[in-house]
């Protein structure tokens, strides 16, 4: 079986792109953030999302959801580099997180900051360590300095990275907030090994 072919039938095979389809998410990765949801408790938090690496909108359709049937008003703004079709209730801002421009649409929009930011951010790893290394400390500093900007006292970040990289990004999180925890989730494929680090601040 060719790479394609592979990546074909473990994809069909998958239970999380099954359900994520049943549900009409746009990506698998809604499944995931459920799981999150799940363990931490992320959609009670009574505050304003900041998602970052948003599209094609899986997340973002899972927050809408969970906001609408909560009652919710709280704001989504969601940021991508890709553009997004649009989701019920969440405020898109095209752009790179790395962009003063972005971050002052994100400003207009957020003034007062947020309690909760999720990234699924992914940077084009190019399977060689050391430049997926940089790529994903990248990813992490642009995150230390979102958080330094809108994330509001006792707030919490959950951030997407690598197995392989999660415990260095840990140490470096646990500098500036109060609590961090790794966790990895059971769907992701073992190819791509992902993590998350739950940083929550004072
Ligand atoms: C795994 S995908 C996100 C999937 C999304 N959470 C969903 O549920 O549909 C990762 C995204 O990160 C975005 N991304 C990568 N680097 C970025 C950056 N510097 N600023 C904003 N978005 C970025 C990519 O364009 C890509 O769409």
């Amino acid at each position: 079986m060719g790479r394609t072919s592979d990546w074909y039938a473990r994809h069909v095979g998958d239970t999380f792109v099954r359900t994520s389809k049943a549900w009409g998410y746009r990506a698998r990765a809604a499944c995931k953030l459920k799981r999150l949801d799940a363990k931490y408790g992320l959609m009670s938090r009574q505050c304003d999302v900041l998602e970052l690496g948003s599209s094609p909108g899986g997340w973002s359709q899972y927050i809408s959801y969970e906001r609408r049937v909560s009652g919710m008003a709280w704001r989504t703004v969601s940021v991508d580099t890709r553009a997004m079709v649009r989701v019920r209730g969440v405020s898109f801002v095209q752009g790179d997180i790395t962009e003063a421009e972005t971050i002052a649409k994100v400003s207009s929009r957020l003034p007062s900051g947020v309690g909760l930011i999720l990234s699924d951010i992914c940077p084009n790893t190019r399977c060689e360590r050391y430049l997926d290394s940089i790529a994903t400390s990248k990813v992490a500093e642009a995150l230390l300095m979102v958080s330094r900007r809108f994330l509001l006292d006792g707030g919490a970040l959950l951030h997407k990275t690598f197995v392989i990289r999660a415990e260095h990004i840990a140490s470096v999180m646990e500098r500036h907030f109060s609590s961090v925890e790794v966790y990895r989730d059971a769907s992701s494929r073992s190819f791509n090994s992902e993590a998350y680090l739950l940083c929550v601040g004072d």
